[in-house]
């Protein structure tokens, strides 16, 4: 897979060399380039913003900057003949798991994280003719900007792809992963010592009976669902719970 990032800040994206994400890119199932919007302005203070036209608080992000930032990145197309466009915003569409997965097949994404109030609204409209263009929120708060929004996005898609994360770990039991752990989530974990600060580890969990394993598992995934978003309870698939675990 090839990400582009476009930002005023590409030093924002310096975690991405670290840890899974920096592996993958090591061994090339991840390649990740970086541009420095400020590279195509013209004016000596390489200026990316203006007033916003019918005024209001803050700066606008100049379309003409973005225009031919984009226009370069996609000149550069390689395999994949135009990439995904992918620009973060507090009004977008939720960015959830589901959304993680779509992006996970795609082979070229375009990351547009803008600063100041957003950028013009005639940039996504104008490439919204000619590429899929995805406005997406990474959650109900406002950011100062996009970077930290591309941060989440890359390391939930490139988590899903193929080879980076150990065959130990499954993707397919995250909370919210399609079938029978969808929209629930994860329940507690624990590892040695067995008692640790006077704390014991469930004893089922060192009982070795795994099918009573997965249903304790199960129950507290429910458990701590019901407890802490019981919106997500209300979209269970009841049968779907029993699907790897025997019928009640
Ligand atoms: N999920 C999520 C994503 C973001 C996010 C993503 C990109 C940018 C770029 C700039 N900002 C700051 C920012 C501040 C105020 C407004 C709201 N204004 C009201 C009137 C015009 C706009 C919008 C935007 C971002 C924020 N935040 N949260």
């Amino acid at each position: 897979m090839r990400v582009d990032i476009i930002s005023i800040f590409p030093e924002y994206f310096a975690p991405l060399d670290v840890s899974l994400v920096g592996k993958a890119r090591e061994r090339g199932i991840l390649e990740i380039r970086l541009h420095q919007l400020r590279d195509w302005t013209h004016d000596v203070h390489k200026t990316v913003d203006d007033t916003p036209y019918g005024g209001g608080p803050g700066m606008v992000m100049k379309p003409e900057i973005w225009g031919e930032a984009i226009d370069a990145v996609i000149a550069q197309a390689g395999p994949a003949a135009s990439p995904r466009m992918i620009v973060p915003t507090p009004s977008g569409r939720p960015f959830t798991q589901e959304t993680a997965i779509e992006y996970a097949e795609e082979p070229w994404l375009l990351f547009t994280p803008a600063r100041y109030e957003g950028i013009d609204s005639r940039v996504a409209a104008e490439y919204g003719s000619r590429l899929r263009v995805d406005e997406v929120s990474v959650g109900d708060y406002v950011l100062a900007g996009g970077e930290a929004a591309v941060l989440v996005i890359v390391e939930a898609v490139g988590r899903l792809l193929p080879g980076v994360l150990g065959n130990a770990r499954s993707v397919a039991d995250d909370s919210f992963a399609p079938g029978s752990m969808a929209n629930l989530l994860e329940g507690p974990v624990y590892t040695k010592p067995p008692t640790w600060r006077g704390r014991e580890v469930p004893e089922i969990l060192l009982s070795g009976h795994h099918g009573k394993i997965a249903r304790w598992r199960r129950d507290q995934a429910l458990r701590r669902t019901l407890e802490k978003r019981p919106e997500l309870v209300a979209r269970l698939d009841p049968a779907g719970l029993d699907k790897d675990d025997r019928k009640i």
